[in-house]
């Protein structure tokens, strides 16, 4: 069965139709890219995935469970995690109270072993277990921003712009982590600016333009033919 199952989704913000009846599958272990121009819905998308913007009209199932109407915290609790825009960590807390915070479903005793698997993870983020998540630097703190989705155990992580405005070592860095992830079995909606990384990492790619998907399937005749990339993304 897949992971998520999601048919003829349509979603509004401000009145206009921002997700226009788009069908998507996401199966574990697998790394689905979503890229396309600014403005073409891909946020919208994770948002309400992930129960935060609401569900006009579609259907939307985790393992066969109807997700709408749910609340965020239902749907991470279900097993979504989402990784928003723009690292958005507790700046005033430390690492470690940002991870405990991520973690509130779980038991005191549960939420220890899985802070200590972050920071297995991200060692980086163990050497600055007690530093306040706003003094870190960029890439930093999107392994914190990472690594709170991780505390949830997700089964589905949505990564919206995981790379945006980091340096490309942090970026590899990052991008390590996630197909690491997918190979252990998480599936990955991978949304990203950097359309080569995009590429090279999926199992599957759409791109979206107006709220829709101009284009459908593996990598690599993008990869061949920039000309098709180019073209999905103008539709
Ligand atoms: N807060 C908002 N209120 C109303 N409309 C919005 C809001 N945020 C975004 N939109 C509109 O929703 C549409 C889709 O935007 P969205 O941010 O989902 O696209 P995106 O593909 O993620 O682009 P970007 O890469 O720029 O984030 C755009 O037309 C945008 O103007």
């Amino acid at each position: 069965m897949s992971l998520l199952v999601i048919r003829d989704l349509v979603v509004r913000r401000g009145g206009k139709v921002v997700v226009d009846n788009l069908s998507l599958t996401l199966d574990a272990g697998r790394i689905t890219s979503l890229i396309g121009p600014n403005g073409a819905g891909k946020s919208s998308l994770v948002l309400a995935l992930g129960g935060v913007l609401p569900i006009e009209s579609g259907v939307v199932e985790l393992e066969g469970r109807s997700l709408a109407g749910k609340s965020p915290e239902l749907i991470r609790a279900a097993g979504i995690a989402a990784v928003p825009e723009g690292h958005q960590v507790l700046s005033g807390l430390s690492v470690e109270d940002n991870l405990q915070a991520a973690g509130f479903q779980h038991s005191p005793r549960q939420i220890a072993s899985i802070i200590d698997d972050v920071f297995g993870i991200f060692p980086e983020l163990l050497e600055r277990r007690n530093q306040k998540a706003g003094t870190m630097s960029g890439g930093q703190q999107q392994m914190l921003a990472l690594g709170q989705a991780l505390v949830a155990r997700p089964k589905l992580i949505l990564a919206d712009e995981m790379s945006l405005g980091l340096a490309p070592l942090i970026v590899k860095r990052l991008m390590g982590v996630v197909a690491k992830l997918a190979t252990q079995g998480t599936g990955i909606l991978l949304i990203e600016q950097f359309t080569q990384i995009a590429l090279q990492l999926a199992n599957e790619v759409h791109v979206m333009a107006r709220g829709r998907f101009r284009y459908s399937g593996v990598a690599q005749p993008l990869i061949d033919d920039p000309d098709i990339l180019h073209k999905a993304y103008l539709a």
